[in-house]
C-alpha cells in the first residue's frame, strides 16, 4: 500500500498549523510533512501528531533567514556555528517527534562565496558532519535537487550533482529526497530517473507540473509513476507536497482514488 504524507506547509493552509495534522489524519494521510516546526515548542507539535494519530515523516533542518532569501546553510561560507546548532535543534525535535528523516537544505551561496571547488567541499563537509549526528539518532539526512525557476540560485540544482555529492559524502546516513515536481522541471525523463536513482532514494514527493497544483493534473501521469515506484520496490513515503488549486479538501480525489486501490 502506497503510504503519502500531507506535506503541512503547502496543504490544510486553511487551518492554523496545529490543526492541520487532524485535519490530514481526517482525510486519510496517514503520515505528515512540512517545512519547519520550529515556531512551536517541539512538545505542542508532538501532542497534535500524536492526538491525530499521523507519523511524522519528514521536516527540514532550520535554513537560516528565511525571510531573506536564505534557503539553508549548508554552502553559506562563516555560518558554521549556526549550521552546528541548526542540527542540534532539528535532532531535538526529530527525538521529541519521532521524525526518522532531516532535509538539510543546501543554501543559495551567491557570487562572492568563494570558487566552486569551495562550495563544493563546504557542502561535502557540513552535510557529512549532519549526517554524523544524525546518525547517533537513527535519523537519515536528505538532500533534495530543486529546480532553479522556484529557487533561483540554489546550488543544489540536479539529480545528478546530489549523486555525486552522495557518493562524496560518503555517509550510510545521506540519501535523496526525490521532488519529482523539482526533477521533471530540472530535466525530465522521470521514469528512467526513479529506477537509476532507487539505490539512494528515502524519500519522495509530488505534485503537477508546471503549476505545483494538484499531482494528478498537468503534465505528469501520476500512475504510471505509481507503477515505476513498485517496480523499483520503492516503500518508503510519498509527500504530498502541493499547492491546492482550491481548497484542500475539495482537491484530494486523487488520495481516495490512490489510497483506495490495493497496490
Ligand atoms: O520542494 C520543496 O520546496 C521542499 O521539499 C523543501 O524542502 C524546500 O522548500
Ligand atoms: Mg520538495
Amino acid at each position: 500500500m502506497t503510504r503519502f504524507a500531507a506535506n503541512l506547509s503547502m496543504l490544510f493552509t486553511e487551518l492554523p498549523f496545529l490543526d492541520r495534522f487532524q485535519a490530514a489524519a481526517d482525510a486519510g494521510f496517514t503520515g505528515v510533512e512540512y517545512l519547519f516546526p520550529y515556531d512551536h515548542d517541539a512538545a505542542v507539535v508532538a501532542e497534535a501528531r500524536r492526538a491525530a494519530g499521523v507519523e511524522q515523516v519528514l521536516f527540514n533542518m532550520p535554513p537560516g533567514d528565511w525571510s531573506v532569501e536564505e534557503r539553508g546553510l549548508a554552502t553559506l561560507p562563516g555560518r558554521e556555528e549556526e549550521f552546528r546548532a541548526g542540527v542540534e535543534t532539528a535532532l531535538q525535535y526529530a527525538h521529541v517527534l519521532g521524525c526518522r528523516r532531516l532535509h538539510v537544505m543546501a543554501g543559495v551561496p551567491g557570487t562572492d562565496a568563494g570558487s566552486a571547488q569551495q562550495i563544493r567541499e563546504l557542502y561535502v563537509s557540513r552535510v557529512r558532519y549532519a549526517a554524523e549526528q544524525a546518525a547517533a539518532h537513527g535519523v537519515t539526512v536528505l538532500v533534495e535537487p530543486i529546480n532553479t525557476r522556484d529557487m533561483p540560485g540554489y546550488h543544489l540544482d540536479s539529480v545528478e550533482l546530489a549523486r555525486e555529492m552522495i557518493a562524496e559524502i560518503d555517509h550510510p546516513a545521506v540519501a535523496l529526497q526525490l521532488d519529482l515536481y523539482h526533477a521533471q522541471i530540472i530535466q525530465g525523463d522521470l521514469s528512467e530517473l526513479i529506477r537509476a536513482t532507487a539505490d539512494i532514494t528515502a524519500h519522495v514527493q509530488i505534485a503537477s507540473v508546471p503549476d505545483r497544483h494538484e499531482p494528478d493534473g498537468g503534465e505528469l501521469d501520476l500512475q504510471h509513476l505509481l507503477g515505476v515506484l513498485d517496480e523499483v520496490g520503492y516503500t518508503g513515503w510519498i509527500g504530498a507536497e502541493y499547492r491546492p488549486a482550491g481548497e484542500t479538501t475539495a482537491g484530494l480525489g486523487w488520495l481516495h482514488r490512490f489510497q483506495g486501490e490495493a497496490r
